[in-house]
């Protein structure tokens, strides 16, 4: 049966259970620190000084992590019986199987074409069990301002609108190492923001809304088929609703 979710603003709260949110506007309005040293872990962003005192740097702003083993344990079985040398893994419950070969990291460019379907028809997610995955879009020398609701300066200021949206759909693994739809949520996001997948959140391949959009992303891979991708199709498509700007974002029920 075809379920429908109304997609919702990207913010850190909200998407902290499937992944970060890379947007320092955001980062800065919360309560900050400035502590001397690199501490990671904690909740307020840590500001420091940098190039000289012409620049901030807020450290630490995504969990980046690489799940497999390293290569002395590369053939064992992982799974949470294994005491011992089974890999830490936060986030994520999907129990892998045997790790073959080291993973890298791996920056790459996406070059993504919009899509028009509207509602979006969810119907397959998928996954990375060991590495987190992260997207960052990028700026281009062939963007152009578009007129209407878009990234259009006015008056010396950019009317940060919605030329390039994209949307993040994700869910938590369920106890059948398969999503649980019932954890679906979209997010729209902003092209001045990022976000990371935590591994083995599902989620869809990556959905741009109105323009052809670059992004940047890292994730560790190591080309072995089954470990860097995992895709499941699901029983039924999952319909997104995008609102249309001004339309009333409907109450969500507590996960
Ligand atoms: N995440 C995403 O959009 N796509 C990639 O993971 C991919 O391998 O296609």
């Amino acid at each position: 049966m075809t379920s429908t979710v109304t997609a919702e603003p990207l913010t850190t709260a909200a998407y902290y259970p499937y992944g970060d949110v890379l947007d320092l506007d955001a980062l800065m309005a919360m309560p900050t620190r400035t502590a001397p040293t690199f501490t990671a872990n904690t909740s307020a962003p840590l500001v420091i000084k940098a190039n000289q005192g012409t620049a901030i740097r807020v450290v630490h702003i995504a969990e980046l992590l690489n799940l497999r083993p390293d290569l002395r344990a590369a053939n064992i079985a992982i799974n949470p019986d294994d005491k011992g040398n089974s890999a830490p893994q936060p986030h994520t419950t999907t129990t892998p199987t045997t790790v073959t070969t080291p993973a890298q990291p791996n920056l790459s460019f996406f070059r993504c074409a919009p899509r028009s379907a509207r509602p979006f028809p969810a119907e397959l997610l998928e996954r990375h069990p060991y590495s987190t995955q992260v997207f960052i879009p990028v700026y281009r020398a062939a963007d152009r301002l578009v007129a209407d609701g878009a990234d259009r300066v006015l008056a010396g200021t950019v009317n940060r609108q919605c030329a390039y949206r994209y949307l993040v759909v994700v869910a938590l693994n369920g106890k059948d190492d398969r999503p649980d739809v019932s954890t679906l949520r979209a997010f729209v996001a902003h092209r001045w923001q990022g976000v990371s997948y935590r591994p083995g959140v599902w989620h869809h391949p990556m959905i741009v809304l109105e323009q052809e959009t670059d992004f940047i992303t890292l994730i560790w891979e190591n080309g072995a088929a089954g470990e860097d991708c995992q895709v499941e199709h699901l029983a039924a498509p999952v319909l997104i609703r995008i609102l249309e700007s001004g339309e009333q974002q409907p109450m969500r029920p507590k996960l």
